[in-house]
């Protein structure tokens, strides 16, 4: 039997759909037109396609797109400098520093610079701190849009196991946040931990987010679980290359009950939820109603 595929294009496509109302009705209603900023230092072309696909999504939601590109050399003097000018723009509803940044500038530094407000990466430290306490804060785009397609998958992910492979900052850990906050059993795997394929095969949710082509194979995964590949891994491919996750989509696909393709799944969804937490962050700053499912 064949694993559901879930359709993360699709499924942003609704989001940006419901973003979109909601920025038409701010603008009708409280003449408020939602504003981003999207820094990027250096010529990187994978981030160059990125933020490319940003704005123009944004500007297709009705939303304000304000992009900053800014050269390689850039100081980190001049960047903060910047980030300081966006944080007192009352224009400016959401910041985002696309990373990385190059190696002379300290992004902890630029991550902590941005009004907590205004993080609409989720990823100052105060932010991380509220979505750890539980409390109401900016949740990092990817793991939102892991677990907006995860609550429809399950509806109650009460109870269930998840194992989340990868313990990084911007995906694993506040992935693994969001799951213990809708009451599933959660568990960070990586690199280090013994038996691994065990681990994983007692998944009834299993999040792939380790940053190593297709190291997740069938044989790892429980039947009928739900998998959720978070991997954006380029690879050669005979003289051209191609776009391959953190899991072996043949051989998982056999065995799990739904899977999210690469490309085409968590993908569109990070940037839809990108777009979902610039419309919270202009509500909070004006104190208006907040949009209905939008957020965690
Ligand atoms: N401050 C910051 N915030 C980020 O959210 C952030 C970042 N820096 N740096 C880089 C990563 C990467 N990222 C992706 C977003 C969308 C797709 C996406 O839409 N992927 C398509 C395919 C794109 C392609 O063909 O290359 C898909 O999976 O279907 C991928 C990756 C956001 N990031
Ligand atoms: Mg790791």
């Amino acid at each position: 039997m064949s694993a559901k595929i879930i359709d993360g294009k699709a499924f942003a496509a609704n989001v940006r759909g419901k973003v979109a109302d909601h920025v038409a009705h701010l603008k009708e209603v409280n003449g408020i037109t939602p504003g981003l900023a999207v820094v990027l230092v250096g010529e990187d072309p994978a981030s160059q396609v990125y933020v490319r696909n940003k704005g123009k999504q944004t500007v297709e939601v009705g939303m304000n797109s304000i992009e900053h590109k800014l050269d390689a050399s850039t100081s980190e003097a001049d960047l903060l400098a910047l980030i300081d000018q966006l944080n007192n723009d009352p224009e400016v509803h959401g910041i985002l520093c696309q990373l990385p940044v190059p190696d002379h500038i300290d992004a902890d530094k630029v991550l902590a610079a941005i009004s907590p407000a205004k993080d609409v990466d989720g990823f100052h430290i105060s932010n991380v701190g509220l979505l750890g306490t539980g409390q109401k804060a900016m949740v990092p785009c990817t793991p939102l849009g892991c677990l907006m397609m995860l609550r429809e998958e399950h509806g109650s992910l009460s109870g269930l196991n998840a194992v989340v492979v990868g313990r990084s900052n911007i995906v694993g850990k506040p992935m693994a946040q969001l799951l213990l906050r809708d009451s599933a059993t959660v568990t960070i795997a990586h690199s280090r931990t013994k038996d691994i394929e065990e681990v994983c095969r007692r998944a009834d949710i299993l999040v792939a987010a380790v940053g190593r082509p297709e190291m997740i194979t069938g044989d790892w995964v429980k039947p009928g679980a739900t998998v959720i590949d978070v991997g954006i891994n380029r690879i050669p491919n005979g003289e051209k290359t191609k776009l391959v996750g953190d899991v072996h989509f043949d051989s998982a696909v056999e065995v799990a009950g739904a899977i999210t393709p690469v490309p085409g799944g968590v993908g569109p969804m990070t940037i839809a939820c990108l777009l979902a937490n610039t419309v919270t962050a202009c509500c909070r700053a004006h104190g208006l109603e907040e949009p209905e499912g939008l957020t965690a």
